[in-house]
Parts: C-alpha cells; sequence; structure tokens
C-alpha cells in the first residue's frame, strides 16, 4: 500500500456493492483484478474470497464501486455475498461447457434469494468470459442471450486477457443498472435499448434483456480516477 493515495469514504458519494460468482477458473479474479488495476494477472490463490473497491468517476458523478471476488467452493457462506450485493455478476468461460450450466446454477440460486426477500429489482448479469479464446468456444453466444432471457439479466461477453475497455464495459453496465433501477440515473444517460416490457413487468425468470454488446450506444464514460485497493490477496501481476 505504501505510496499509493488512499481516498477516504465519505457518505456524500454513493458505493455499489457487486459480487462476482461462477465456476473455479472462469476468470472471476481476472476480471476483478482487470478491473481495478487494468492489468491481466495469469498467477493467483483460488482459495481467498476478498473484497476490493474502486475510486470511479462515471459520466462525471463520483462513486465508490465495491467488489467482492468470490470463491466457488463447499462450505463457502453464500449467505455473505447475498446479503451484501447490490448487483451479482455469474460468470462462465466460453470455452467451457460445465461452468456455463454452474452459471445457470448460480442464477437460479440468486433469483431464488431476491425473490424471498423480495429483491426482485436487484440486477443480475450473466458474463461470458474468454473471448479471447474464441477457437475453442464451447458455448455459442445465442446460448448465453437465451440463458440471460430465462432469468430477465444483463448479458456480457468479454475477456480480461485484452484491452481494458472490455472489462470496463461490463462493470460500468451493471453500475447502470443499478442506478437505474433505484431511478439514480439522469434522463438523459438512459439508454433507448431499456424495454418498456421491463418497466411493464419487473418479475424474474422473462424475455431477454441486453446490453453489454451495444457499446456503441452506451454513453462513454470518462477516465477513471486513481483507485486504491484491499489486496490481501496474493497475485502475480504480469503488464
Ligand atoms: N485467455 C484468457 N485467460 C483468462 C481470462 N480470464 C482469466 N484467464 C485465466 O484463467 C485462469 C483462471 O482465472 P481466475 O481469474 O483465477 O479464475 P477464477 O474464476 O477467479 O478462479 P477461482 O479463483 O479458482 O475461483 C488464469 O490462468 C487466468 O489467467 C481471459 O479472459 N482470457
Amino acid at each position: 500500500m505504501s505510496g499509493r493515495k488512499v481516498l477516504q469514504r465519505s457518505g456524500n458519494i454513493p458505493e455499489y456493492n457487486l459480487a462476482l460468482v461462477g465456476a473455479l477458473g472462469v476468470g472471476k479474479s481476472a476480471l476483478t483484478v482487470k478491473y481495478i488495476t487494468r492489468r491481466f494477472i495469469m498467477e493467483y490463490d483460488p482459495d481467498i474470497e476478498d473484497t476490493y473497491v474502486k475510486h470511479e468517476d462515471i459520466d462525471g458523478q463520483e462513486m465508490f464501486i465495491n467488489v467482492m471476488d468470490t470463491c466457488d467452493k463447499e462450505g463457502t457462506d453464500t449467505m455473505r455475498y447475498l446479503k451484501w450485493a447490490d448487483a451479482f455478476m455469474a460468470v462462465y468461460s466460453i470455452t467451457n461447457r460445465p461452468s456455463f450450466e454452474k452459471a445457470r446454477d448460480y442464477l437460479d440460486l440468486i433469483h431464488q434469494h431476491l425473490k424471498a426477500n423480495s429483491k426482485e429489482l436487484c440486477p443480475l448479469a450473466l458474463v461470458g468470459n474468454k473471448i479471447d479464446l474464441e477457437r475453442y468456444r464451447q458455448i455459442h453466444k445465442d446460448e448465453g442471450h437465451t440463458l440471460a432471457g430465462e432469468y430477465d439479466c444483463l448479458f456480457f461477453e468479454t475477456t480480461a486477457a485484452e484491452e481494458f475497455e472490455y472489462v470496463e464495459d461490463v462493470f460500468h453496465g451493471v453500475v447502470h443498472e443499478i442506478q437505474r433501477e433505484r431511478g439514480e440515473r439522469p434522463p438523459h444517460l438512459q439508454p433507448l435499448f431499456i424495454s418498456e416490457d421491463k418497466l411493464a413487468s419487473r418479475g424474474r425468470p422473462k424475455s431477454p434483456r441486453s446490453a453489454g454488446e451495444k457499446k456503441d450506444e452506451r454513453p462513454q464514460s470518462k477516465k477513471t480516477s486513481p483507485s486504491f485497493k484491499l489486496f490481501n490477496k496474493s497475485f502475480k501481476i504480469f503488464n
């Protein structure tokens, strides 16, 4: 931490809690670290569940984004992230069929929890990672769309191994969705692709909802401001 600027959190600045869930090895840590540091990691400690924070300025609005990189292990306390998160990202690898099925299980678990706690407006996102490995693809994009539709989720395909913007778009898309659901997003920043059917019927599961792929239609965010992070995890970081 030495030499890093540590920003004080204040009650005036909004905070959003995002939890990443998914099978082992799908890239939850890689996506988290890429988003926080703009770097891609090759080695990591898979057993540690941890939370990171990034200070952001999106569309002129200052905020703190807290990201929980969860651990997919038997005995994990799911309530820890289920209670904590303002939005969930169920990650799978497009190169791994079982991880897609696991993402479905997570969507189901989260959906049941949200329904039982009357939190149906809490955003869910389905995230297909590793699109840089297209030649090994096992999950067609349409399958991702279909599954996302079943749970009325946002849907993204991305990669932690290439440009930062691929990852930033996913995290910002999810934050925008939280803001929309809370009525915090100014009308001039509301994208046109939020359809009326969502406003009319707010239950899940229902028809597909897409956001992540319409990169050019979304407002461009400003460059991020310096972040501070709570690094307890033993990462090796490579440029
Ligand atoms: N090519 C490629 N490799 C990736 C990508 N994302 C992650 N990886 C690699 O996949 C492996 C697993 O990534 P992690 O980020 O540790 O996966 P995880 O989901 O956090 O796994 P656990 O911590 O075990 O739950 C690592 O070797 C990463 O470098 C990606 O987008 N493309």
